[in-house]
């Protein structure tokens, strides 16, 4: 393999050691011990004390091995010769994998030497760990990246991509092997940086300030006040923390807009943390209130949290309650409208969260659905007539989209979908499905209903 190498990278990387300790030992945790990278990476970046580009070069590592993982277990597979007992050693040769395969910047020989110290500061004494470290790194220097044959389409997706098979087969069935390639090589792309500013700040004096900043925000093609900019950091700036802007993708935020606000509506939020859909719901009723419900009440504090910084906290009132017993604890007829961005698979979100593809399994996608329908016919009674219920999901399976949406309307029959227009986006039939491959968006399903005139 040629790699360009970059000797002030190499230098850079010699001297500050710790980053890939760092990389190790949240790896560990996250491929052997099944704990979150989020959390168990900010843990361990906060032991670590390391510089701004050792903790990015950190972090990239993390994601990129756990985002690849599959593909790398591919390559490494027939190299290793021997059982890996001690628990260091899968996620090092993972992650050592990742660099040399994915790591233009970083030479091969700057790899090994870290691997080899690393097998020796993780392993038992007397391990031979170092040994077999560098066997398998060598050998995969030697040789190029493999892939399966196209002979059979979902083992070979499945490598490519690193996307589970039985995943890659569920797209083929749905969306055939063409959309299916768009929509796997689509998730792998770096996710933007993405911000909606709010619907009470002046947009013009937003990016204004965001390109004197050097953010330099583009147009969403989906959204009308969501800006796409150029690197991340933007949660540092006083835009954020004065609550002009919030991290919000434009596919997500599009939810909200299918309602029709007049402005003094009374609105129920039934999952409501971490609080994204709360606030803009908030933003668009200054006379009136919104109700944030989430059955964990501990996330609610995030969802307060974002209030209080969107400055929309005096039109928020949070409660910890499982939304399938909402009808027990508001009167029907109260709301005049529902928002259910419901628990789902996720299968949207996976190009920000890499590990969402190795967690989830088929049945997960019908035992959510029963989930979604009880949470829907626990709310819709509180709708007041002429109100609007908005059902969607961060996700694009069917079982969680249209037929949730199908199995409801005949349980309900007083209810039928509303066409609506959310921002640039037309839904003609009531509902819209954005696949991720679309506009580089997270994949996102809305659904609006009214009940019959
Ligand atoms: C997709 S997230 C909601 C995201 C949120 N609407 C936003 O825009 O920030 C789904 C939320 O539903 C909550 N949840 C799961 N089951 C629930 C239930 N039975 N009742 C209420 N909330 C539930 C979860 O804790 C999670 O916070």
């Amino acid at each position: 393999m040629v790699k360009v190498i970059n000797l002030k990278w190499e230098k850079r990387l010699l001297t500050n050691r710790n980053a890939r300790a760092v990389a190790l030992d949240t790896l560990i945790r996250v491929l052997e011990k099944d704990s979150y990278s989020n959390i168990s990476l900010n843990n361990e970046l906060q032991k670590a004390h390391l510089s701004a580009n050792d903790s990015n070069f950190a972090t990239r590592i993390v994601y990129g091995t756990i985002q690849y993982k599959i593909y790398l277990e591919y390559q490494l597979h027939d190299l290793i010769k021997t059982k890996l007992k001690e628990i260091y050693l899968r996620p090092l040769l993972l992650m050592s994998a990742y660099q040399i395969i994915f790591m233009d910047k970083v030479p091969n020989r700057a790899v090994l030497n870290e691997a080899n110290k690393l097998a020796k500061q993780f392993g038992k004494v007397n391990s031979n760990g170092f040994r077999i470290v560098n066997g398998v790194l060598r050998a995969l220097i030697r040789r190029r990246p493999i892939l399966p044959t196209l002979d059979n389409l979902p083992f070979y997706l499945s490598v490519k991509e690193s996307v589970p098979e039985w995943l890659v087969e569920y797209l083929l069935k749905h969306w055939g092997a063409e959309r299916t390639a768009s929509i796997l090589s689509s998730i792998n792309e770096p996710a933007k940086n993405i911000v909606r500013v709010s619907q009470a700040t002046n947009l013009a004096n937003v990016i204004s300030e965001m390109n004197q900043l050097g953010f330099n925000p583009q147009e969403s093609t989906l959204n009308l006040n969501e800006l796409i900019v150029s690197h991340g950091g933007i949660s540092k700036t006083s835009l954020f923390k004065n609550g002009e802007i919030t991290i919000q993708d434009e596919a997500a935020s599009l939810a909200v807009q299918a309602f029709d606000f007049v402005g003094n509506e009374q609105v129920l939020d039934a999952c409501s943390a971490p609080g994204g859909k709360t606030v803009q719901i908030a933003e668009n009723i200054p006379q009136g209130n919104v109700i944030a419900l989430d059955i964990h009440e501990n996330k609610l504090h995030l969802v307060e949290q974002n209030c209080q910084r969107m400055k929309v906290s005096k039109r928020v009132t949070t409660k910890a309650l499982d939304a399938r017993n909402a009808d027990q604890a508001f009167a029907a007829g109260k709301f005049d409208k529902v928002l259910v961005d419901a628990p789902c698979s996720g299968l949207g979100l996976i190009r920000r969260k890499p590990e969402i593809r190795y967690n989830k399994k088929l049945t997960d996608l019908t035992d959510l659905q029963k989930i979604q329908l009880q949470i829907l016919d626990h709310v819709c009674s509180l709708l007041r007539s002429g109100g609007e219920l908005v059902y969607s999901t961060c996700t694009i399976t069917q079982e969680e989209d249209e037929d949730v949406v199908k199995i409801f309307l005949k349980k309900h029959p007083e209810f039928e979908l509303k066409p609506f227009k959310a921002a640039k986006m037309q839904a003609p039939n009531g509902m819209l499905k954005i696949l991720p491959d679309s506009y580089g968006s997270d994949g996102f399903f809305i659904s609006k209903f009214v009940v019959r005139g």
